[in-house]
């Protein structure tokens, strides 16, 4: 049975901040400090990510192709990395969900759901809650920079007793 009435289990997905995704990893953008490099050719927004590679793994640089979901979006499950950090770059300017978790004594409590901007990658620190790679509208590739090798299970999957509906900001 679950533990909130239906109502309850209805979250308003907000546009990504970097503050308030601070405790779950760190948004990735052309924004910010930078600085000139090639001459003056580039800006370089530098090193945006808290990356964590742990049981002998090593950073790994894949390609997602993933399919869209629909808002409002009907979820239960979540995941985590507990030897690794993840992040998802977006080769699109198509904005993604980005749903994250509190850890409640190993269980993820009530998500937060963020929606990106166009161009905004994610990094997920090691062992934080998250959903899974969630494009919204069409589909979309995206680089994803996570451990690779070492030993170990790096992924935890944990489904809720209900689902979670995430409905758009009005
Ligand atoms: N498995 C994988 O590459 N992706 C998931 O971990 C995910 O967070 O989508
Ligand atoms: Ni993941």
């Amino acid at each position: 049975m679950s533990d909130l009435a239906a109502t309850d289990r209805t979250i308003v997905a907000e546009p990504l901040d970097a503050a308030a995704f601070a405790p779950w990893g760190d948004v990735i953008d052309a924004t910010g400090d930078s600085f000139p490099i090639n001459g003056g050719m580039c800006d370089r927004f530098h090193n945006q990510a808290r990356m964590e590679f742990t049981e002998g793994g090593t950073a790994g640089i894949s390609v997602g192709y993933g399919r869209p979901y629909p808002l409002p979006l009907n979820f239960n499950l979540v995941e985590r990395h507990p030897l690794g950090s993840q992040a998802f770059m977006p080769l699109s300017e198509d904005p993604f969900l980005v749903v994250v978790a509190p850890d409640e004594n190993g269980r993820p409590g009530r998500p937060r759901a963020f929606i990106t901007k166009p161009g905004q990658g994610v990094n997920y620190i090691r062992n934080v809650w998250h959903g899974v790679l969630t494009p919204l509208g069409r589909p979309g590739a995206f680089t994803i920079v996570d451990r690779v090798g070492g030993t170990g299970n790096n992924l935890e999957e944990f489904r809720y007793d209900a689902e979670w509906t995430i409905v758009p900001m009005k």
